[in-house]
C-alpha cells in the first residue's frame, strides 16, 4: 500500500452492488464462544483483517487450535470446554478493542499468568473497568499502563463468579467481555452495569451470539441487571456471519454523495449490528432507502443536515460526518463521548480534518457541528484510523484533490477496501 492515494472523482451517480467481508465484531464474538465451547466450530464467513488474526493469534497462544482457509473466510475451531489449555501467554493485541477487552476476560477462567498489551495507542485505551468488575468476581486483573490501560497482567485460578457492578460508559467492550466469560465461571454471574451504558446494540449481538452456542442469559429489559447462569454451556456449531455493516456505511455514503443508488447484500433490519441503523440517518438527510430479504440499498437526493444522536451507532459518526459535507445547512452529532476513546480521539481528529475542507466545525464534548463550506483538496491526516481514511475516501469521490495519508491503516478491518472502492465506483 502506498504512503499516500488520491482519490479520483467520479463523473456522475454511481450505481452498484457489494456485498462488504464479514463483520469484525460478530467474528470476535464467535471466536470467543467457540473457543469456550466442547468440540469443533465452523466459522463461515468471516473476516480476515488484523482485528480478527490478532484475536485468532491470542486464542493460538492460549492453546486452543484455529485453523484458517477460504482466504480467511473460514475458521476452524477446537474447543477448550471453558478450560483454557495454557498456563502462561503473551498477547499482543495491535489496537484491537474487541480482542484486549474479550481476551481479558477469557483468559481470567484459566490457570497461570496471562500478560496482554498492544501498540501505543492502545496503552491509552481504558480497561480498569473490566479489569475491577472481573476482580469483583475474583479474578486478578492488574491494569500495568497509566490511568488503568493496558498493558493487562492477568494472574488466573478460574473464575468464582457472583455479583459485579461494570462502569458502561466508556465502552460497551467490558459488559461483552464479561458476558462471554461468564457460563464458564464456577457460580452463576449477575452483572449490573453503572453509568449510561454506551452502545447497547453491541450487548444485544454478544447476547445473540451467545444464544447461538447455547447459552441464553437474562437481561433486564435496558441491560441494567443481566443474569448469566453456570448451568447452560457453549456447545460448537456452524455459524455464519453476516457482512459488515459499519464497512457497508461507506458504500451507502456513495450513494449518498454522488446521488447514485447502491445495493448492500448481506444485510437488513433484522441484522445483529445496529451500525444498520445508520441508512436511516440518511433517509432523514434526504436519500430513500430499499429494503429486500438479503439487501438494503440507499438511493442518493437532495441531502439536508440533520440532528442526530449516534451513540448507539458510533462506529459510523465519521461516515455521517463525511456526508454533511455534502449536504445542506448543519448536520449536529450528539452523545457520542465514547469516540474520543478509540483508535485516536474521534471527535477531535474529524474537526481538524473537516474544516481542512472547508467546513466550519463546533467540537464539544460529546460530538460535533458540522457546517459545510465550499470544498477544497486537501491532504487528510488518518490517525492510524481506519474509519477516517475509508470516511474521507467518500468525500474524495465527490471533490477533487483528496488524498488520504496512510491508506494502508484500514487494514485494520478491511484491508480490500480501496480495491471494492475502486470496483464499485468505476463499473458503470
Ligand atoms: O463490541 C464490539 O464489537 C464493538 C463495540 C463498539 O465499541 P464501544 O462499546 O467501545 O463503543 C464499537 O465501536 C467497536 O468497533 C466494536
Ligand atoms: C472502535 C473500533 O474498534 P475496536 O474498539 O474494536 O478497536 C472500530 O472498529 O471502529
Amino acid at each position: 500500500m502506498p504512503d499516500e492515494i488520491e482519490i479520483q472523482a467520479v463523473q456522475g451517480p454511481v450505481h452498484g452492488e457489494i456485498r462488504p467481508p464479514g463483520s469484525k465484531s460478530i467474528t470476535n464474538r464467535a471466536l470467543i464462544c467457540a473457543a469456550l465451547a466442547n468440540g469443533h466450530t465452523e466459522l463461515m464467513g468471516a473476516l480476515d483483517s488484523e482485528d480478527t488474526r490478532v484475536m485468532i493469534d491470542g486464542l493460538r497462544e492460549l492453546g486452543i487450535a484455529v485453523d484458517v482457509s477460504a482466504g480467511g473466510r473460514t475458521i476452524e475451531v477446537r474447543g477448550c470446554k471453558g478450560n483454557i489449555p495454557a498456563g502462561q501467554a503473551d498477547i499482543f493485541v495491535g489496537n484491537s478493542g474487541t480482542t484486549i477487552r474479550f481476551l481479558t476476560a477469557a483468559v481470567t477462567l484459566g490457570s497461570g499468568e496471562y500478560r496482554l498489551d498492544g501498540i501505543e495507542r492502545m496503552r491509552e485505551r481504558p480497561i480498569g473497568d473490566l479489569a475491577s468488575a472481573l476482580n469483583q468476581l475474583g479474578a486478578n486483573v492488574q491494569c500495568e499502563g497509566n490511568d488503568n490501560c493496558p498493558p493487562v497482567k492477568v494472574i488466573a485460578d478460574g473464575l468464582k463468579g457472583g455479583v459485579a457492578t461494570v462502569g458502561g460508559n466508556i465502552s460497551s467492550q467490558f459488559l461483552s467481555g464479561l458476558l462471554m466469560a461468564a457460563p464458564c465461571a464456577e457460580q452463576d454471574v449477575v452483572l449490573h452495569v453503572e453509568g449510561n451504558l454506551v452502545s447497547v446494540p453491541y450487548v444485544a449481538m454478544t447476547l445473540r451470539v451467545m444464544e447461538s452456542f447455547g447459552v441464553l442469559a437474562k437481561p433486564s429489559e435496558n441491560f441494567s441487571v443481566i443474569h448469566i447462569p453456570t448451568t447452560a454451556s457453549y456447545k460448537a456449531c456452524r455459524y455464519s456471519i453476516e457482512p459488515d455493516a459499519s464497512a457497508a456505511s461507506y458504500f451507502w455514503a456513495v450513494a449518498a454523495v454522488t446521488g447514485g443508488k447502491v445495493t448492500v447484500r448481506g444485510l437488513n433490519y433484522e441484522s445483529l449490528q445496529g451500525d444498520v441503523a445508520f441508512v436511516d440517518c440518511l433517509r432523514n438527510m434526504g436519500c430513500q432507502i430499499h429494503t429486500e430479504d438479503d439487501a438494503i440499498t440507499v438511493q442518493g437526493g437532495p441531502l439536508h443536515g440533520i440532528d442526530v444522536d449516534m451513540n448507539a451507532i458510533s462506529d459510523t459518526v465519521q461516515t455521517l460526518a463525511v456526508v454533511a459535507l455534502f449536504a445542506k445547512g448543519t448536520t449536529r452529532i450528539s452523545n457520542v463521548s465514547h469516540i474520543r476513546h478509540k483508535e485516536t480521539d474521534r471527535i477531535a481528529a474529524l474537526a481538524t480534518e473537516l474544516r481542512k475542507l472547508g467546513a466550519e466545525v463546533k467540537e464539544s464534548e460529546d460530538g460535533l457541528e458540522i457546517t459545510p463550506g465550499k470544498l477544497s483538496p486537501a491532504a487528510i491526516d488518518t490517525y492510524n484510523d481506519h474509519r477516517m481514511a475509508m470516511s474521507f475516501a467518500i468525500a474524495g469521490l465527490n471533490s477533487p484533490g483528496i488524498v488520504i495519508c496512510n491508506p494502508g491503516c484500514t487494514s485494520k478491518t478491511y484491508p480490500d477496501y480501496f480495491s471494492d472502492l475502486a470496483r464499485l465506483t468505476t463499473t458503470r
